[in-house]
């Protein structure tokens, strides 16, 4: 079946309505897998958005991915010993398997490794994790046939994905478990492996016949080559990533708002201040600070270096205003740093053993340790702890008077009407979720190793579940965006009116945040009004519905997350 000539705009389950972000060019582009590294964003549009994936036609390539499996064949037919081919798995890699028995070597791995336990994958999840075993194979090195891979492309582009399971995985021997439901969907092995097709769960049998492929039968190395990888555990990792990153350009969006609404001064970010301590990420929120704030009313213009005494205010501001770049930038160096290990890893060839079909060898080694994925997923948590952390301050000044240079306590609308109490239950809300997303800041990959299956896996990465554990983080993170939108809107109309006694804000906000401001209004379903700002009476509005409204936008790439694309795009090519 050419699963190629499936429509390509048809909306399906899986999917996230796709509204547009920065990565909306290679959207409806066919992403070709195996003669060129793949992207995050590419990852990303196949993954969330159904871009159709082709396998690469380059006759070297799939000659090479042919004459690794040739080199199996051989291997098999004259008994020689290697690893999982001709020997037994892990802490039985003493037992030798003889020629008869090689291929049902590969079919028991999958009956043995269906261990997972625990919730569903996210689909998008799993449909990347295809994607990238596919790319992983297509380097020659594995033994497998491209009839196999070819497999992974048809599930692909015709919405067919494996139910794998969130627990089962320590990242040693890559992430042999979640890999033996994916394989045995692909090959149809039993009716107890399920998949999602196109909205409607499935026997993976009934799904190959519905695609019109028959059950397959692993050939010898062919479960080890499907299995034994980081494919699942760098799939979520690469989505957490693009997800962070968005987070990130947010936050920066937010900031800009607070400064606002606080009237803080742009001296802070002046390029003389960073060209002094010049670290990639510093000079960049410095230099996207200062643009941010470009043409607003609502900040001191102090570009000039002159600054004055401003009665009981302070001569500067505080650190979370002033030292922003200083704060922001170690968080904005390290998600940088950490794409570049993700993308690498995603076009890594991560199984055991490798061949090298033109030399006639194969090579014993451990590519399917997850430590990068691991040690990154963690200092990603670690990095959106902090980047938390920051903003429930920006927040705290926002509602205290003492702090917010004149504006109403809690950010009330409606003085008049004493009974407001104003943004108090949604900072509470705030404050339920920042200490979490701190917490889920500790590490994983140093907790007491496993000693797992006789101690063969004798160290583990964890990365598997820490990448697990990331999404969970970058998922409840964007609730906590959501809420600091709010209050960022809410400041930036009541210092609108403290400075021109209306409180329509796209009169004085800079440009740089005026698509931001708007995005949330239209998001929430109020627009902008000179009369009133976003919240003035607290009976007039459920406020977690604006957070549900808002936070689902920022999942799905909507307005709010176009409405920071410059940043975003900017954050990539550091
Ligand atoms: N990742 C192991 C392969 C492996 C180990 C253990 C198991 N197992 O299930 O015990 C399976 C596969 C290696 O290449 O050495």
């Amino acid at each position: 079946m050419n699963t190629l000539s499936l429509q390509q705009n048809i909306t399906r389950s899986w999917q996230v309505p796709f509204t547009g972000n920065s990565n909306s060019d290679n959207l409806n582009s066919i992403v070709t897998v195996g003669d060129r590294n793949l992207t995050i964003d590419e990852v990303v549009n196949v993954a969330r958005h159904g871009t159709q994936v082709r396998l690469t036609d380059n006759v070297d390539i799939l000659k090479g991915v042919q004459a690794s499996c040739d080199y199996i064949d051989r291997a098999v037919e004259t008994g020689q010993p290697i690893y999982g081919v001709t020997s037994g798995f892990g802490g039985m890699a003493h037992v030798v398997i003889s020629r008869e028995q090689a291929a049902e070597l590969q079919t028991n791995l999958i009956w043995f490794l269906k261990s997972g336990a625990g919730a569903r994958l996210p689909l998008a999840d799993v449909r990347a994790a295809m994607l990238l075993r596919a790319n992983s194979h297509l380097y020659g090195a594995s033994g497998i046939r491209l009839e196999l891979i070819q497999r992974i492309e048809t599930f692909l582009n015709a919405g067919v994905t494996p139910y794998v399971y969130e627990f089962g995985s320590i990242g040693a021997s890559g992430d042999l478990v979640p890999l033996s439901y994916i394989t045995g969907a692909l090959i149809g092995l039993d009716p107890s492996f399920t998949v999602d097709f196109d909205g409607r769960e499935m026997d993976a049998p009934t799904a190959l016949c519905r695609l019109g492929l028959q059950p397959l039968q692993l050939q010898p190395k062919e479960g080890l080559a499907m299995m034994n990888g980081t494919s699942v555990m760098t799939a979520i990792a690469g989505n957490c990533v693009y997800d962070a990153r968005v987070l990130l350009a947010l936050a920066m969006g937010v900031h800009a708002l607070a400064i606002q609404g606080l009237y803080g001064t742009n001296q802070s970010f002046h390029p003389f201040i960073h060209k002094h301590k010049p670290h990639p990420g510093q000079l960049w929120a410095a230099d996207q600070m200062f643009s941010l704030l470009k043409g607003s009313y609502l900040v001191r213009e102090e570009s000039d270096g002159k600054h004055e005494y401003r009665g009981q205010e302070l001569i500067q501001d505080r650190y979370s205003l002033r030292c922003l770049p200083q704060y922001m930038g170690p968080i904005v160096d390290g998600i940088s740093e950490i794409a570049e290990q993700i993308e690498l890893e995603m076009n890594s060839v991560t199984d055991n053993p490798l061949i090298d079909a033109n030399k006639q060898a194969s090579y014993h080694g451990g590519n399917f340790l997850g430590q990068y994925v691991g040690v990154t997923m963690d200092r990603l948590r670690y990095y959106i702890g902090l980047l938390a952390k920051h903003i429930d301050v920006q927040i705290a000044l926002l509602v205290s008077p003492e702090f917010s240079n004149g504006l109403p306590p809690s950010l009330v609308g409606n003085l008049e009407r004493k009974v407001n109490m104003g943004l108090k239950g949604l900072q509470i809300s705030g404050n339920s979720i920042m200490p979490l997303l701190t917490f889920y800041g500790n590490s994983l990959a140093d907790r007491f190793p496993t000693h797992a299956e006789q101690f063969n896996q004798n160290i583990n990465s964890q990365g598997y579940v820490s990448a697990n554990l990331t999404r969970r983080s970058v998922d409840i993170f964007q609730y906590y965006m959501a809420i600091a939108l709010m209050f960022g809107v809410q400041a930036a109309d009541l210092r609108t009116y403290k400075m021109t006694g209306h409180y329509d804000a796209r009169t004085c906000l800079s440009t740089g945040t005026l698509e931001l401001y708007a995005a949330v209004r239209q998001v929430v379903g109020h627009q902008p009004t000179s009369l009133r700002p976003y919240i003035w009476n607290d009976n007039e509005q459920s406020l977690d519905e604006h957070i549900a409204l808002i936070s689902a936008d920022i999942a799905a790439g909507g307005l709010i997350v176009q409405a920071v694309s410059d940043i975003l795009s900017s954050l990539k090519s550091i």
